[in-house]
């Protein structure tokens, strides 16, 4: 996995970056570890995660190996903007859940000399790129791509697999209902 490693940050500016990858890649392991350290450094940060994601906590960010930090639930991206005025870094986790609205809310952070973190889902469980991952990726300066262990066959994994019988996009869950595949082992079910 590449990390986040700047030789500086930039300066006099704000910017954004995007952790994508599928389930189980690490994403929101990542996110953590990023907003940790911006605390460390004594940063206001604040984090948000959509409404919709109450499989762990209804109110924490919680990666799959249970280490968590406090969130702000919010449904409309436009309420992050409200909400991130005294903000020096804002963390965005499942992105996958907010409308296209999310991308003019996070250029206008990063307008504003804000560092915006994101992590999202590249990939619905088709294999399909989700909404709106695609146009946040476009718009970062910086982007980290995550991979997983294929549970099939011990390859690097970048698809989810969909265990159980349901063609909705959206379909929260964890380890009941999803597995991380590599290409060769994931199949549209
Ligand atoms: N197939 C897998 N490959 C890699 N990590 C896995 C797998 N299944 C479970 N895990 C666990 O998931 C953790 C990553 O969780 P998390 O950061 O929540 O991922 P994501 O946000 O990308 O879904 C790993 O550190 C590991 O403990
Ligand atoms: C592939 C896929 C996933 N989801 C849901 C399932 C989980 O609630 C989140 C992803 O969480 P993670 O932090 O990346 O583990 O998204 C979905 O709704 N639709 C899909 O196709
Ligand atoms: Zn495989």
């Amino acid at each position: 996995m590449s990390e986040f490693t700047p030789h500086s940050s930039p300066i006099g500016t704000g910017w954004i970056e995007v952790i994508a990858g599928c389930m189980f890649s690490g994403k929101t392991e990542e996110l953590i570890r990023r907003l940790r350290r911006a605390k460390i450094a004594k940063q206001n940060v604040k984090v948000f995660k959509p409404k919709i994601d109450n499989r762990y906590s209804e109110s924490q960010i919680v990666s799959h190996n249970e280490q968590s930090l406090p969130s702000i639930i919010v449904e409309d991206p436009f309420d992050i903007l409200e909400l991130s005025e005294d903000a020096h870094v804002i963390g965005i986790d499942e992105a996958q859940f907010f409308s296209n609205d999310l991308v003019d809310v996070v250029n206008k952070l990063a307008d504003q000399g804000k560092r915006v973190i994101i992590a999202g889902l590249d990939m619905d469980y088709r294999g399909v790129p989700f909404e709106p991952m695609p146009q946040l990726l476009a718009i970062a300066e910086y982007i980290t791509k995550t991979l997983a262990i294929c549970v099939n066959c011990g390859n690097p994994a970048d698809r989810t697999q969909r265990k159980i019988a349901s063609s909705e996009r959206v379909l929260v869950g964890a380890a009941d209902s999803y597995e991380a595949r590599c290409r060769k082992c994931h199949y549209i079910p």
